[in-house]
């Protein structure tokens, strides 16, 4: 066939399209007038998961299931924007990896709200500014957010998906590296280049700030600076990159979540994960027996992680990750258990187990 002919093709197909993709977001808006009188969220990620298995399990190529992913990020976006206009809150501010996350899980057509700090994303959502919000909670490289994790001991927030991204630092400066006297960035995306900076500017002195886009800003007006920030930060401030992929690990990710007033109800053949906060006496065996109501009903504990109480000095609480739903029965027993010997059992959410 000729290129004139292909094109006559393309656009007849792209008139099908465009009717199926109308009816489909209309659909999508008459969902959105069903949860509006029933009071339930409009956002539903286990219903986008679901969606999108479905879809990846009828796929015969030759797109991509990744490629079937983005473009159905950007139908779910346009749907949800129709069904209430909806703002995500993220810890700013323009440019950083949080809104780079956010945007990759939420899409084009929502009203983004950058937040200077943490605690700020989380008052936000709760005071009902912001639907949603986006927090980063660990790193592949250097560990976990604690601030993001300790704000979980005070707010009723839940957890409702989580976002991985994986993390490319540049290093952004007005001059070349052998110039260069201060590296700024946020304490995380430091540690994840550590190796990095100690063999390249062993004599630079190193300065952490609020996050990776202030550090831009700072090294906009100071020509001895660098920062250590995303290539959409140099694009966003015009700040050259003068060395790209300076992270340590070349599998740098980070987990970010997406916080809301109700966590995500299960959804048949999607994998889920639920995280709880708990602590444990003071006595031989107490965390033994709290992690064994998980693996005598073959749930799986994908993560625990230990943050200082708050309220005593020496006392913790634990962070546990199972593989599983809240609304299962196995899950649901398990938390039964705990809560008969653990003084303090906290559920932060249920949500899709997606990468
Ligand atoms: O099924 C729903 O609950 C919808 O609102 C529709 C839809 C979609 O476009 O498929 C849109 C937004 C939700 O987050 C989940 C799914």
């Amino acid at each position: 066939m000729d290129l004139d002919t292909l094109r006559k093709k393309i656009d007849e197909i792209d008139q099908e399209v465009l009717k199926l993709l109308n009816e489909r977001v209309r659909t999508a808006a008459q969902i959105g007038h069903v949860k509006r009188l029933e009071g339930s969220p409009i956002y539903v990620a286990s219903r986008e998961e679901q969606v999108l298995r479905k879809l990846g399990a009828l796929n015969q190529g030759p797109l991509s299931d990744e490629a079937i992913r983005a473009i159905y990020r950007e139908i779910m976006s346009a749907a949800i924007a129709l069904e209430k206009p909806m703002r995500i809150a993220y810890l700013g501010p323009e440019a950083t990896y949080t809104h780079q996350a956010a945007l990759k899980k939420f899409g084009a057509s929502i009203d983004y709200i950058a937040a200077p700090a943490i605690p700020d994303v989380f008052h936000l959502v709760a005071k009902g500014d912001a639907d949603h919000g986006v927090i980063p909670i660990e790193n592949s490289t250097e560990g976990a957010v604690s601030h993001s994790m300790d704000m979980f001991f005070e707010s009723d927030l839940k957890i409702c998906a989580q976002i991985f991204t994986p993390i490319s630092h540049s290093l952004i400066s007005l001059s070349q590296p052998n110039e260069i006297e201060r590296v700024y960035s946020k304490d995380q995306a430091i540690g994840q280049c550590r190796n990095w900076l100690h063999a390249h500017l062993p004599n630079a002195s190193i300065h952490t700030c609020d996050s990776t886009t202030k550090a831009v800003q700072i090294a906009k007006d100071d020509p001895k600076a660098a920062a250590i920030a995303s290539i959409l930060a140099s694009d966003l401030y015009g700040v050259p990159v003068v060395a790209e992929g300076i992270q340590d690990r070349l599998d740098n990710t980070t987990r970010f979540l997406v916080i809301g007033k109700e966590s995500s109800g299960f959804a048949k053949g999607v994998e889920f994960k639920t995280s709880f906060l708990i602590s444990v006496d003071h006595k031989v065996g107490a965390l033994e027996k709290a992690l064994g109501v998980f693996s005598s009903r073959g749930l799986n504990l994908s993560k625990i992680e230990s943050r200082p109480s708050g309220k005593t000095a020496w006392e913790y609480c634990f962070f546990l990750d199972v593989l599983g739903h809240f609304e299962e029965e196995t899950v649901a027993a398990a938390v039964e258990d705990l809560k008969a010997f653990c003084p303090f059992v906290k559920w932060l959410g249920s949500y899709p187990n997606a990468k």
